[in-house]
């Protein structure tokens, strides 16, 4: 498939020129740089006059979209947005959410022809390119779409299964232990890896633990700072399993539910239902584990501490793994960062199966050269 226009099929023109293409680039750079989460990674690019004037990137849930944070780094410096073009790495949104819908910005602005990657499968963000093929704005869908797919692979199959998106993150010594073997484990990791939990937590709708964790822990599962105080952001407690949730449990301070039911799939469905995008699955081993082997986790951040616990309980103990060939795989997706004596290794799952073909003409092949 080739990059799609709303020009006639007859038009010879080259569907994007040389420094559009140079701008998704720079547009899916920047996405990159952004944190995961219920929303997808963007980022745009505003061309005017043979310049690329700005870049902006999506940074979270709740804050400005790419093209809004595009638009207004244009502005910022002075440079006016009318007759520009837009190269944006999502089609533009069409839906008030937390912010406005981003078609009708770009059509305010006087943007005149936008670029996108890939279509917005979002059932409720997408019509964007229809918006603004109504309000006279030319659209070019396909540029770049190989590896916008890939940059928010995961992203795009929690949407298509209808499901939040799933962080786990495990703390663990150097041996994959989560716990000594009497059951201790606060603390394993150190004060600066435990507060960038509580930043993960921060970012949640819903952070979930196993029945046995409560019992053994009883965590309170709410984002605090440095000081113990609490974060502006908290997210939903939830714990999943059988057992009751003892009457004095701290984790019954915020927010909570109990989900009786030990399927991950279920669960997310429930959690789907209360409106939660982002769920934080801070273990133990026996749910971290039905996540993983559920292939039901996006991305996994490890907190590796430098000690060894020998016979404690393991990360994922009760993962199913006969042989090598069974192995679980993950690939980087980001920098190791050093958390005072600790690491924090970020990954996301290697693909079971290879990823769909590109559907569009290569980056840098479809392009005139600039006119
Ligand atoms: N270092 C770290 O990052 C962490 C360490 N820990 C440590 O882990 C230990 C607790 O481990 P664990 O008991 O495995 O903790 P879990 O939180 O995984 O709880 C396990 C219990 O949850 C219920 N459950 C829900 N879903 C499932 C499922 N799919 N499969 C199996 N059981 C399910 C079962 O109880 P039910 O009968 O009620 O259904 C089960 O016994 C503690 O020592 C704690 O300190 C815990 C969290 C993080
Ligand atoms: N042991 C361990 C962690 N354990 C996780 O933190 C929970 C306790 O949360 P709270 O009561 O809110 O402080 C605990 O039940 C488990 O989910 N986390 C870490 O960052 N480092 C650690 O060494
Ligand atoms: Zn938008």
């Amino acid at each position: 498939m080739s990059p799609q226009t709303d020009r006639g099929a007859g038009q010879a023109r080259p569907a994007v020129t040389r420094l559009e293409a140079r701008a998704m680039d720079l547009a899916l750079r920047a996405a990159a740089e952004g944190v995961r989460g219920a929303n997808p990674l963007v980022g745009a690019a505003i061309i005017h006059d043979g310049r690329i004037l700005a870049v902006g990137r999506h940074r979270g849930a709740g804050t400005p979209h790419a093209e809004i944070d595009a638009l207004r780094a244009v502005r910022e410096r002075g440079e006016d947005p009318r007759g520009a073009t837009a190269v944006v790495t999502l089609e533009p949104c069409n839906h008030t959410g937390r912010t406005g819908p981003c078609a009708r910005a770009l059509v305010d602005a006087g943007i005149a022809r936008v670029v996108y990657a890939m279509a917005d499968p979002h059932a409720v963000a997408s019509g964007g390119a229809v918006r603004l093929r109504a309000a006279g704005v030319e659209t070019v869908e396909g540029p770049g779409a190989g590896r916008a797919r890939e940059l928010n692979e995961r992203w795009l199959l929690a949407t298509a299964q209808g499901r939040p998106y799933v962080t786990a993150k495990i703390a663990q010594s150097l041996d994959g232990r989560v716990a000594a073997a009497d059951g201790t484990s606060q603390w394993i990791t150190g004060p600066e890896a435990r507060r960038s939990g509580h930043a993960l937590r921060a970012r949640a709708d819903a952070v979930l633990v196993g029945t046995g964790t409560v019992l053994a822990d009883d965590p309170r599962l709410t984002a605090r700072d440095e000081h113990d105080a609490p974060l502006e952001h908290q997210p939903l407690h939830v714990v999943m399993g059988a057992r009751p949730v003892p009457a004095g449990a701290a984790l019954r301070d915020g927010p909570w539910v109990r989900i009786a039911d030990h399927d991950p799939a279920r669960v997310l469905a429930e959690l789907a239902d209360r409106g939660v995008g982002h769920v934080l699955v801070e273990g133990g081993p026996s749910v971290t584990s039905a996540f993983i082997g559920a292939d039901l986790v996006d991305t996994l951040v490890v907190h590796e501490a430098p000690l060894m616990l020998g016979p404690g309980a393991g990360a994922t103990d009760s993962l199913t793994v006969g042989t090598l060939g069974e192995a679980v795989h993950w690939r980087l997706d980001g920098p190791v960062r050093v958390l005072g004596g600790d690491l924090e290794i970020t990954l996301r799952p290697a693909p079971r199966r290879p990823l769909a073909a590109e559907p569009s003409t290569p980056l840098g092949e479809a392009c005139s050269p600039e006119s």
